[in-house]
């Protein structure tokens, strides 16, 4: 295994009170695209720090290829690639000239630099505005910008933090399909709250909730495991708020006067309904509002 995650816990302190932003987790990835699912402030982000090398955890270990990341950073920022949530550019520099400072500060050789940075370009779809200032790009562009300086060193481990936000419904495909054709032979870690930017290319998936790791498998087995939880049932409009309070409603469509309503519940919420095929979606939400511990999928299947 690349990655091993044991035990990781991490705490933010201020004079007045101690935040966990993560609680012991473990977690083991392999190549591939892990997904890491997560309401705002369940951790992501200061998880993804730590295995950038960028925060030090307060207890618990990461190996990389077996070797602690806080004894030998090195060994891992060698194979690294790092897309922040929060990525700024040089606005005045060109998207070619961001990426040859990037690739000085990532110490690359000079001459392969250069022929990496025409690939990225040509790869991220960049060659034409490789020599216009970034200021002039759209956030898309930015974005891919950003991909390419993470992807400068060839890394094997290439994190990548909410990199959707900001990107219209055509970028994401992109943004997808790209991440899809890297995955082979390196671990990718995509971390998200928005569920349909993983569904279809992560190979795992890990949803975490208040610092803690809920559930972790294939999207497939967390689909299965709520499969006698899908419902569907047709309603009146006005019923939707009562049916909200009580029930998680993963989706309501319209049909003619009615609505067709999914909900997700440990029992049948109304003679009328009927079960359905379970989403991630709805696998997400039922983990993630009902919080349930982590080895429900396991007693499940
Ligand atoms: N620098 C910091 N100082 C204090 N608390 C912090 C700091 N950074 C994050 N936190 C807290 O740690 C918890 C986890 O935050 P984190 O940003 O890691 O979550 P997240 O899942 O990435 O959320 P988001 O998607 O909103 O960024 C939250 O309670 C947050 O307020």
């Amino acid at each position: 295994m690349l990655l091993d995650i044991q035990s990781l816990s991490h705490q933010y302190k201020s004079q007045k009170q101690v935040n966990s932003a993560i609680k012991s987790l473990s977690l083991q990835i392999e190549p591939g695209i892990l997904g890491l699912l997560g309401p705002n402030g369940a951790g992501k982000s200061s998880l993804m720090r730590i295995l950038a090398t960028i925060a030090k955890p307060t207890s618990g270990k990461v190996l990389w290829r077996g070797k602690d990341i806080v004894q030998s950073p090195q060994t891992l920022r060698r194979e690294l690639g790092y897309l922040p949530q929060y990525f700024g550019v040089y606005e005045q520099l060109s998207g070619f000239e961001f990426l040859h400072y990037i690739a000085g500060i990532k110490a690359l050789d000079a001459a392969q630099a250069n022929h990496t940075i025409d690939e990225l370009l040509n790869k991220l779809n960049l060659t034409h505005a490789a020599h216009l200032p970034l200021k002039g790009y759209s956030g898309g562009m930015k974005q891919r910008i950003g991909i390419a300086q993470a992807l400068l060193n060839d890394p094997k481990l290439l994190i990548i933090d909410e990199p959707t936000v900001g990107l219209d419904p055509q970028e994401r495909s992109n943004f997808r399909q790209l991440l899809t054709e890297l995955a082979t032979e390196r671990c990718i870690i995509f971390s998200t709250h928005i569920v349909a930017d993983v569904e279809s290319i992560a190979d795992k998936i890990a949803i975490m909730h208040s610092g803690q790791l809920i559930q972790s498998g294939t999207p497939s087995t967390l689909q299965q495991s709520v499969a006698n939880k899908c419902w569907t049932l047709t309603v009146n409009s006005a019923d939707l708020r009562q049916l909200q309070h009580e029930y998680i409603v993963s989706h309501s469509v319209r049909k003619a006067d009615k609505l067709e309503v999914n909900i997700v519940a440990n029992h049948c919420p109304d003679a009328s309904a009927t079960l359905r095929v379970p989403t991630l979606e709805d696998a997400y939400l039922y983990y993630t509002i009902n919080h349930q511990p982590s080895s429900f999928i396991a007693r499940a299947s």
